[in-house]
């Protein structure tokens, strides 16, 4: 295990008994809190103990202390050696009588509650006042952050000013939400306020999820403010009249939008009245909303709003900011813009504690089995509050995971997320998942960047993310806000370059050998597959077909051995012959003349 080589100032040592890590961290925190108004400069008091012989502390997942730790780290030593880069001036840690019985009584989701490591401890929120609104300081507090995260510090304290362009990167569950609604929200309070009805800050996000997840956080930062500050959100999927409504007859300062609903109502003149103030505009995952995907609508917005030359900040933010990014970012930030960043140029742009595995099976047809397999395999070495996310490549392809994946695993609780649930399906089910202790969700990308589910300790994708970014994102569904997690890659063989072509990523093979059990498998899995829509089969056929067109060479495979793999993926699903698919379908996917299509119409006249 690698420790930072910073000096340390160690002015006291206290010791308490090995035999109890929970008082061992509540002791550090009571004297850090203790510390804290005595210290001009940030101290902290860290806790340390000789881990149990098998594992170690595994910080707030609510483990017990004593169960081993399936990634052989010795955690609280790691913890503790990480967050060595502050030094220590705590002049004396509090006897273990004075440590409150409850560890539960203490601030939660403070990130320097968490013993994961990753996430090193920044100042306090206390020692930004003056800087920040008390009421925000107040909200921030009630909503238990207690001290800066990285990014959150270093953008409250290297922005040349709070209203300064920025493109800023840090990785995935560091903070960024509340690192860029500060400075914004800051901005507004100190005399840029927008007149009552008008848009002070715009936030554009990929998703409808993230939108509200968003305004979900800036409500509880402006929840202390005398005077309400109202976040509106604008996406599709919900009936345009009635959003347009809200936001008309409501005063929206804050607007989390996601680009299509947002373009489509700045259609309207009022709604473009009311931008007339705009102070800041966000870009949340700044290189999705400035791909090719959402450019046009991104520029089309930008068209309708004040021109940038009339002084709004721009803020761009994500944790993967490819250097083409740089070249579009330009339509937002002015030139001379503050760059920052929390990852080294050489560091993986992944968590480094997020142990990284792949499983490459020879067939496709394993492909399910060998899903099965480590799924069993990773509830059996932490079934405590096991919460899984699941990534797969489709939607309709998530849908018909869902369908045999609740019948092979009654015992779970079992959830599905994707583009083809209604708006009203999506938002229950995303917080049912984020409220749930457990359980595994079957999720395309509509989650894969930005949502925060609390506790999600193991990601799983299966087949092909879209792109390196993208397997970066669905990583970092797990390990948020200083815990832990794990992720595993499901491939088949021709997937596998995946790995090999992405040096940076630490992806290394999966340490158990689930091969062997893949046989055994393979009965459950047939009859589960009696109980799946033949329907749902036929559009995960489908969809097969035409998320993989688009690997072709990367697959090694020509238009016919495309098809002769979907129709293997279509065996192992249990159809007897290959789907039917539209003759109009084939055109549009380019397989038109391919052997080993069934051509026809599934509809029953
Ligand atoms: N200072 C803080 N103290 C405690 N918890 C925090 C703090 N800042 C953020 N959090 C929590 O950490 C989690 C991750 O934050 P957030 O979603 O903003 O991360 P992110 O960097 O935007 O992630 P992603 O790259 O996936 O979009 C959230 O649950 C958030 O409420």
């Amino acid at each position: 295990m690698k420790f930072p080589s910073t000096t340390v100032h160690l002015r006291s040592l206290q010791q308490c008994p090995a035999s109890s890590p929970f008082s061992l961290l509540a002791a550090s925190r009571v004297c850090n809190q203790l510390t804290l108004p005595l210290c001009a400069r940030y101290s902290t008091c860290y806790a340390m103990s000789h881990a149990p012989k098998r594992g170690g502390f595994r910080g707030n997942r609510g483990r017990h202390p004593h169960r081993p730790n399936r990634n052989g780290a010795n955690l609280s030593t790691q913890a503790a050696a990480a967050a060595f880069d502050q030094p220590m001036i705590a002049q004396e840690a509090l006897p273990l009588s004075a440590v409150p019985q409850n560890v539960q009584d203490m601030p939660k989701r403070s990130f320097s509650d968490m013993a994961g490591g990753e996430v090193k401890l920044g100042k306090p929120y206390s020692s930004m006042a003056g800087q920040l609104d008390k009421a925000l300081l107040e909200g921030l507090t009630k909503m238990g952050f207690e001290y800066m995260t990285p990014v959150q510090e270093k953008v409250l304290s290297e922005l040349p000013t709070l209203s300064s362009d920025c493109l800023v990167q840090a990785k995935t569950g560091t903070g960024k939400t509340a690192a860029f609604l500060l400075p914004a929200i800051q901005n507004l309070l100190k005399g840029n306020m927008p007149a009552r009805g008008r848009v002070g800050i715009l936030v554009l996000c990929p998703t409808r999820e993230l939108a509200l997840q968003i305004a979900k956080e800036c409500d509880g930062i402006t929840a202390c403010l005398p005077r309400r500050m109202e976040c509106h959100t604008a996406f599709g999927g919900t009936a345009r009249a009635s959003t347009l409504n809200k936001f008309l007859r409501g005063d929206p300062t804050i607007l989390v939008a996601t680009p299509g609903r947002l373009d489509d109502i700045l259609g309207e003149e009022q709604v473009r009245d009311r931008f007339q103030s705009i102070q800041t505009v966000v870009l949340d995952e700044a290189d999705r909303m400035l791909d090719q995907g959402f450019a046009p609508q991104i520029n089309s917005i930008l068209r309708r709003i004040p021109p940038k030359r009339d002084g709004w900040q721009g803020m761009c933010f994500s944790a993967t900011l490819p250097e083409r990014v740089n070249d579009v970012v330009k339509c937002v930030l002015f030139p001379g813009y503050t760059s920052l960043s929390t990852i080294d140029r050489n560091e993986a742009p992944t968590l480094d504690k997020v142990p990284q595995f792949a499983i490459t099976v020879p067939s496709i047809q394993q492909i399910f089995s060998a899903l099965y397999a480590l799924i069993q395999h990773e509830y059996e070495q932490d079934p405590k509050d096991f919460k899984a996310i699941v990534f797969g490549t489709t939607a309709n392809g998530v849908g018909l995971l869902y369908d045999v994946f609740k019948v092979l695993l009654p015992q779970f609780q079992i959830f599905e997320l994707h583009s083809r649930l209604s708006q009203s399906t999506r938002t229950s089910t995303t917080n049912r998942f984020k409220d749930a202790t457990s359980g595994i969700l079957f999720a395309s990308d509509v989650v894969g960047r930005g949502m925060d589910f609390p506790n999600v300790g193991l990601v799983i994708q299966l087949g092909l993310p879209s792109a390196t970014e993208q397997y970066i994102h669905r990583v970092g569904r797990t390990a948020r806000a200083g815990k832990d997690g794990r992720a595993v890659m499901v491939l088949f063989e021709n997937e596998a370059f995946f790995v090999h072509t992405n040096k940076t990523l630490p992806i290394k093979p999966y340490p158990f050998d689930i091969s062997a059990t893949l046989n055994q498998h393979y009965p459950t899995i047939e009859k589960a597959f009696t109980r799946v829509d033949e329907e749902s089969k036929a559009k995960a056929y489908q969809a097969f077909l035409g998320y993989n067109k688009t690997y072709l060479k990367k697959l090694r495979l020509d238009t016919k051995g495309l098809v002769q793999l979907a129709n293997q993926y279509a065996e192992s699903m249990g159809c007897p012959e290959p789907p039917l698919i539209e003759k109009r379908t084939v055109g549009k996917m380019g397989l038109k003349g391919v052997p080993g299509l069934r051509i026809g119409s599934r509809r029953e006249d």
